[in-house]
């Protein structure tokens, strides 16, 4: 048996085609557009080709797009100055402070400065509050994004076991507690731990966030399981840079039933929920319907 591949990258663009439209739709009923600023502080050359990509497509959306840019050495009260700013600008519906900061920045008090209404990203503690206790609130990208493509291979959570790989605020804690939320039974591991195996071999879906190239192995995988590969590890590979996962691709797609390939799957994802949670939050600041976006609700057609 050889796994399913999701294609987060035809996903991405089935979801940024809804955002699209409806982006054109209501700017056609109300002249508003939908605006993203994004905050990128130091040259970190990863970062900087992700806030590119966020600036293009939120434009290729019909959004509104501000990036700024600020000095490795900027201070903290200056960052949060312009918080403060974005916070209270009628243009900007979303705001994303880009990940990680410089090691001088407390990234904890620059998100909780963040106005909840325009955390895009759904970090801030109030939204990560709400999400926890099973209420609607922006919920962070990339977790969105597993959800919806896992949705495409289980409609029914309940009576599934999950095990997450990984417990960071960004992926591993969000994504364990909205299938949680979604009734399925959920175990979060360390990457460290030394049962990994044993947990993955229980486990109806896995979903890896580890940071660790080839992690997740195909004598753990429960045959059929659905595999979701949230790694993006830039390694040397016959001399030459390839960007993996943290799973080990070419075994485990023997064993599993659905697997996400790197690249193509997640991070495609996550970049059109960021859209859609842009959409969401323009929605709510101008009183208007948010309409369900996701791959769940089919097109009429
Ligand atoms: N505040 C904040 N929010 C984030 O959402 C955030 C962040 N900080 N910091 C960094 C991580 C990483 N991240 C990715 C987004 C898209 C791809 C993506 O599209 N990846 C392509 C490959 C891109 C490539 O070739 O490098 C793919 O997987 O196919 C990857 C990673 C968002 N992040």
């Amino acid at each position: 048996m050889t796994a399913e591949l999701i294609d987060g990258k035809a996903y991405a663009e089935t979801v940024r085609a809804r955002v699209r439209d409806r982006v054109a739709a209501l700017h056609a009923d109300t002249g508003l557009t939908p605006g993203l600023a994004v905050v990128l502080v130091g040259q970190d050359p990863a970062s900087e080709v992700y806030v590119r990509s966020k600036g293009r497509q939120a434009v290729d959306a019909g959004m509104k797009s501000f990036e700024h840019r600020l000095p490795a050495d900027t201070a903290e009260a200056e960052l949060l100055d312009l918080i403060a700013r974005l916070n209270d600008d009628p243009h900007v519906h979303g705001i994303l402070v880009q990940l990680p900061l410089p090691p001088h920045l407390d990234a904890r008090a620059v998100i909780n400065a963040i106005s909840p209404t325009k955390d895009v990203d759904g970090f801030h503690i109030s939204n990560v509050g709400m999400v926890g206790t099973g209420q609607d609130a922006i919920v962070p990208c990339t977790p969105l994004g597993c959800m919806i493509m896992l949705r495409q291979y289980h409609d029914d959570f309940r009576g599934k076991t999950a095990l997450v790989i990984g417990h960071s605020n960004i992926v591993g804690k969000p994504m364990a507690r909205l299938l949680l939320n979604a009734d399925c039974t959920v175990m979060i591991a360390h990457k460290s731990s030394t049962n990994i195996p044993e947990l993955a071999r229980l486990a109806d879906i896995i979903v890896v966030a580890a940071g660790v190239p080839g992690l997740v192995r195909a004598e753990w995988i429960k045959p059929g399981a659905t595999v979701i590969d949230v790694g993006i590890n830039r390694i040397q590979r016959a001399g030459k840079p390839a960007l993996v996962g943290d799973v080990d691709f070419d075994n485990v797609r023997k064993v599993a039933g659905a697997i996400t390939p790197v690249p193509g799957g997640v991070g495609p994802m996550t970049i059109a929920c960021l859209l859609v949670n842009t959409l969401s939050a323009f929605c709510h600041q101008h009183d208007l319907p948010d309409l369900p976006l996701l791959l769940d609700e089919q097109d009429p057609s």
